[in-house]
């Protein structure tokens, strides 16, 4: 570890936070108050689990895949390689050839789409599912964007998770990535200890290493 500080690439769960069509959105509120209680506030929330800054288990689309309880918490912090991407529209094994994936354990993709978190985009950068064996053979294990989706926003098949999940590698959705440059980075994006969780929100925040 040097002296770099950590930064911040998660979106605020405000109760205006956009949340995926026809699942449940975000709220936060007070239940009871400090004058209610003579001591302190306390707060609840309701929220689907892909909300914001969050990462997927297997069980999301895979009835018999792992919950977020099971997934192995060492994916989710470590060495991390932020790669701008924001110049195309597709991203297919040739795009990713121009970068240099050598042992990257954990990708972070920047694309196009510019960090709203109170709108939920409609078309996003398509991710071909050709990338996934690339992405093995370099020994990557965790895969994050700065998008709500791995997968087009209307897709059902899913190819990209299912890929991603069969090879083992982890998915990381809704980074802020806006002011961060490409670069090398220590990562740490932990999900909460949801036993029973398809995903997790989580706080996502990067060093850079020099
Ligand atoms: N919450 C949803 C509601 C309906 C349909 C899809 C979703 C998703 O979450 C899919 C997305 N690929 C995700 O993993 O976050
Ligand atoms: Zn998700
Ligand atoms: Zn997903």
């Amino acid at each position: 570890m040097n002296n770099n500080k950590w930064i911040d690439i998660s979106q605020p769960l405000t109760n205006s936070i956009a949340h995926w069509p026809e699942d449940t959105p975000f709220t936060n509120q007070l239940t009871y108050s400090k004058e209610q209680t003579g001591s302190v506030n306390i707060g609840q929330m309701t929220t689907s689990l892909h909300i914001g800054t969050h990462v997927d288990a297997p069980y999301h689309f895979d009835n018999k895949g792992k919950k977020i309880i099971d997934m192995d918490v060492n994916y989710y912090i470590g060495r991390a390689k932020v790669i701008d991407v924001s110049d195309v529209d597709v991203i297919d094994g040739r795009v990713l050839e121009d970068f240099s994936l050598d042992g990257v354990e954990r990708l972070l993709l920047k694309t196009s789409l510019k960090s709203r978190p109170e709108l939920f985009p409609e078309k996003i950068t398509k991710l071909e599912p050709e990338i996934v064996p690339i992405l093995v053979e370099k020994g990557v294990k965790l895969l994050g964007v700065n998008m709500p989706s791995v997968d087009p926003i209307d897709s059902k098949d899913l190819l990209c998770h299912h890929a991603l999940h069969q090879h083992g590698i982890y998915i990381l959705e809704n980074l802020v990535l806006d002011d961060v440059p490409e670069g090398d980075y220590n990562l740490i994006a932990l999900p909460l200890a949801i036993a029973e969780g398809d995903g997790s929100p989580v706080r996502a925040v990067i060093q850079p290493t020099d």
